[in-house]
């Protein structure tokens, strides 16, 4: 019998803070390799989202399963060593630290020389600045660090809330092309919450939009690419 392809996938899940729901029935799968796009208005719960896959917000209603697993109830820990990884929005690097030992601090029981090949090769300006301290870096090289971190953590899948936020457009270019060959490399599915709409319409093979924690659109973007209301309305977002 073939592999059953690994996924997160969430069903009907109603979450928030407390028992305050902040998205409501909110359903969607993201596989291997596949990249979901999330977008929405600020408080839309687009980063609420990201925080319910992880265990950091409150599980309301409904499951969440990662691969075969029910991980509803599964700690934050236990969820990043089954295969979801996490880059939150506030870039979490360590400043005292150089990029070799932020990046190894990432590793999980994995060989170190086989991960820093691997994110090296992604991310060549890191291994040009591998001996800088944290605070030595330019925004842009903050944030490809604390991708290439939570690499280094071999995920199978990534949730990556604004990567870009306050970046240069070629800074931004080079990120998203790095985590574009990050995911056809190593089959590592995404789900990419941004603010840029162009940016999530091309790199995102389905997209949800959320409106007041509701998806009012969940399906592949050449679709919503066809709903010009929508797309007026989501609009708002900034455009590249
Ligand atoms: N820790 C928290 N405790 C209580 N309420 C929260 C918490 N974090 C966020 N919220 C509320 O949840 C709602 C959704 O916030 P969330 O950060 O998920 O939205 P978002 O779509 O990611 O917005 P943004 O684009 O501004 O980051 C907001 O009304 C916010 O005030």
């Amino acid at each position: 019998m073939a592999k059953p392809i690994f996924k997160l996938r969430f069903e009907g899940v109603t979450a928030g803070y407390g028992n305050l729901p902040v998205v409501e029935r909110l359903s969607f799968t993201v596989r291997e390799g596949e990249r979901l796009g999330l977008i929405g208005r600020n408080g839309a719960g687009k980063t609420t989202t990201l925080a319910t896959a992880m265990g950091l917000a409150d599980l309301i209603d409904g499951r969440i399963y990662l691969g075969e697993a029910d991980i509803s109830r599964a700690s934050t820990f236990a969820r990043a060593r089954a295969g979801l990884g996490y880059v939150p929005q506030s870039r979490d690097i360590f400043p005292s630290l150089t990029v070799e030992e932020n990046l190894l601090a990432g590793l999980q029981g994995r060989s170190a020389g086989e991960a820093l090949a691997q994110v090296y090769k992604l991310f060549p300006r890191l291994k040009e600045r591998r001996n800088n301290g944290g605070t030595k870096l330019s925004g842009g090289e903050q944030q490809m660090l604390s991708v290439a971190r939570a690499l280094v953590g071999k995920p199978r899948i990534l949730l990556l809330d604004e990567p870009l936020e306050g970046l240069a457009p070629m800074v931004r270019d080079e990120l998203m092309d790095a985590i574009v060959r990050m995911s056809e490399q190593f089959g590592v599915g995404c789900v990419l919450v941004e603010q840029h709409v162009d940016v999530v319409m091309k790199f995102s093979s389905s997209v949800i939009v959320l409106e007041r924690g509701v998806a009012a659109f969940s399906g592949p973007t050449a679709k919503l690419s066809e709903d010009a209301a929508l797309l007026n309305r989501t609009i708002g977002l900034e455009k590249c």
